[in-house]
């Protein structure tokens, strides 16, 4: 291939693919054949409960372990067999690793010394991120004087200021309360989507997937069940593992006579005055605007999220509109 060839390939290319990754333990799967693309500024979330192999996926894309199938490509070129100090990737984790007897500022420009960037450079460099993350009044600070939502946003201008190709973040805010998340998020997804590099986020919380993410992909026992939009994921979830992750409260999902599952989302019911499913109210939960109810039904319990002012005891038929039924097949879980 002529050079100018391979660098038309290579800026076709997505930034990231990830191509039939596969890694075994011994004699155990922990990942079966995951296929996955990013582009370039794009946030995917890998989203799934403890041990699905969320992180292992993170390790293997910056090079700290080494698959036993498939291929990681970078911009085109196929970095599987490259050393993780090559790749140029930056990896953010739950622990911030900040130096603590390093003010805010030298943490930011350490990296930035060891590889020759001129102080001038390294000055606005460091000054620009500070801004960007809203931490202008704290370079001279140490880490032990910051709170932990400071500390997490100067781990993450220290691998902004790497520049990486792709950008790596395992579960970045959950050493932080419910509050500072949620204040983080809009601003993380700011700094996540400014630039060109993708972003790869692990997560076990939904709301953080679909409050971050461009797209999520969902994991269940190392292989990957689907990846969308939230809202495709939400709206037309694959399976019931998928259907079951996504949106809270959980979805219902209720086993019907002729082999099928009926998947129902608690915020998609509303009373009937007749010809609906008889309930009873069997206990509540007050969220502010809403409430959520525990219902009794002949398919078993149901969750009803509503802004009525029904009590426990009380007894009423409950209907959906047909566009909100979602239908899986009770022997494997796939949607119908
Ligand atoms: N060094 C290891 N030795 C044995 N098993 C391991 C090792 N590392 C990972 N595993 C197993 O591989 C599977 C995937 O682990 P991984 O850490 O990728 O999951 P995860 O989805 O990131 O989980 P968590 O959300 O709890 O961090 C788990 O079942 C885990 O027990």
């Amino acid at each position: 291939m002529s050079n100018a060839v391979a660098s038309a390939a290579a800026a076709a290319a997505p930034a990231l693919r990830l191509e039939g990754l596969e890694r075994r333990l011994g004699e155990r799967l922990i990942l079966a054949g995951i296929d996955l693309t990013v582009a370039a500024g794009e946030c995917l979330a890998l989203l799934g409960p403890s041990g699905c192999g969320k992180s292992t996926i993170l390790r293997l894309i910056a090079g700290l372990d080494r698959p036993d199938g498939g291929r990681i490509l970078i911009g085109g070129r196929d970095m599987t067999c490259v050393p993780a100090g090559r790749r140029q990737v930056a990896m953010v984790f739950q622990s911030y690793a900040l130096y603590p007897h390093l003010s805010v500022a030298r943490n930011l420009s350490l990296g930035m010394e060891l590889r020759g960037v001129p102080r001038q450079r390294r000055e606005e460099s460091v000054a620009r991120v500070l801004a960007m993350l809203q931490l202008e009044g704290f370079s001279d600070r140490r880490p032990a004087d910051l709170s932990g939502g400071q500390r997490q946003r100067v781990a993450l201008a220290r691998a902004l200021l790497r520049e990486p190709r792709v950008f790596l973040l395992d579960e970045p805010m959950s050493n932080l309360d419910a509050q500072l998340r949620e204040e983080l998020r809009p601003q993380l997804r700011a700094i996540l989507c400014g630039g060109q590099a993708p972003v790869v986020y692990v997560t076990h919380d939904q709301q953080e997937a679909m409050g971050i993410a461009d797209r999520i992909a969902v994991l269940q026992d190392g292989r990957l069940q689907q990846c969308g939009t939230p809202q495709e994921l939400y709206g037309r979830p694959a399976n019931v593992v998928v259907a079951s992750f996504i949106g809270r409260p959980q979805i219902n999902l209720l086993p019907m006579d002729d082999g099928t599952v009926l998947g129902i989302r608690p915020e998609h019911l509303h009373p009937v005055a007749e010809g609906g499913l008889p309930v009873q109210v069997l206990s509540r939960e007050w969220h502010g605007a809403s409430q959520q109810l525990t219902l009794a039904s002949r398919h078993g319990e149901l969750r009803w999220t509503t802004d009525g002012s029904q009590v426990i005891g009380d007894a009423l038929q409950l209907g959906w509109e047909p566009r909100h039924e979602h239908r899986f097949r009770q022997a494997t879980g796939e949607r119908c």
